[in-house]
């Protein structure tokens, strides 16, 4: 089976190619062998890039425990990438499928290959029943939870994924490492959750740690820097356009005013092709 290693913005994913070959039968078992960073290729989990009737191509993500996830805004990015790159559909803008939703990205091409691509996120998902969360709603917007024995203040926000952002004053390892899983299988998140860790550096500028469902800290998310700009808006901490640093990179997120829709503007880049025993 050939695979191609691609990251956005150090958010690390193994790509399989299936207009060239058949799907993987058992993509959560293979996400697992493949994103192993010892044994496998090393990532943090597999996308496997599809045909499509209604898109252009369709994603399908698989975190490294082998967990599928509905939306992934660096895995999206990079499939754009790929089907332009490698000539399944040359546009500059292109449509594609995840998890029955029609996501439109804008490419910016350089010589040929794209180099960044600007994706729409659609609306973000407030309603507490359909993040889901146990907590109390309608919306989950600096409520308190206790984790680890310290109380936050969270809030919570769905890309078609769910998200718990929690700003502090300081994302340390024993927040992001210690408490960030206890978050991910708290009971008031039944589908889990992903943990974003953030620090207001300015209303237009903060840096996000995130510790992933599935997937344990990545360099980057980039469905929970778009949770993480709703959060600071909501919280009254953030402009409607911010730049969030992480630690592989920066991304551009925009909640739009007028459309309701998050943007988000970053990196995409293939690493390496290689071949997988079947
Ligand atoms: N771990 C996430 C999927 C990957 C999201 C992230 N890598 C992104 O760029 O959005 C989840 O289970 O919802």
């Amino acid at each position: 089976m050939k695979f191609t290693k691609m990251h956005g913005a150090g958010n690390d994913y193994v790509y399989v190619d299936c207009f060239a070959q058949d799907p993987p039968p058992d993509p959560e078992g293979l996400a697992r062998r493949l994103a192993d960073r010892h044994t496998g290729v090393g990532g943090d989990g597999l996308i496997l890039i599809l045909p499509s009737e209604r898109a252009d191509a369709e994603m399908r993500m698989y975190n490294a425990d082998g967990s599928y996830s509905e939306m992934c805004g660096n895995g999206i990015r990079c499939v754009a990438k790929y089907v332009y790159d490698h000539n399944l559909c040359r546009k500059p803008r292109l449509v594609i499928e995840s998890a029955g939703k029609l996501l439109s990205l804008d490419l910016t091409i350089e010589d040929e290959r794209v180099e960044r691509v600007r994706v729409d996120m659609g609306e973000p998902i407030l309603d507490a029943a359909h993040i889901p969360t146990l907590l109390p709603g309608p919306m989950v917007v600096n409520t308190p939870l206790d984790a680890g024995g310290q109380l936050f203040a969270v809030t919570a926000v769905s890309m078609g994924n769910p998200h718990c952002v929690v700003f502090v004053e300081c994302a340390t390892d024993e927040l992001v490492l210690g408490v960030g899983p206890k978050i991910e299988h708290d009971p008031a998140f039944p589908n889990r959750v992903n943990v974003e860790w953030v620090e207001v550096l300015a209303p237009d500028r903060v840096r996000q740690r995130t510790w992933e469902r599935g997937s344990g800290e990545t360099l980057a998310c980039g469905t929970g820097a778009s949770a993480v700009c709703v959060a600071g808006v909501l919280t009254g901490r953030t402009d409607r356009r911010v730049m969030v640093e992480l630690l592989g990179g920066l991304l551009e997120l925009e909640w739009n005013e007028a459309d309701n829709h998050v943007y988000m503007t970053g990196p995409a880049v293939e690493v390496f092709s290689g071949e997988w025993p079947a």
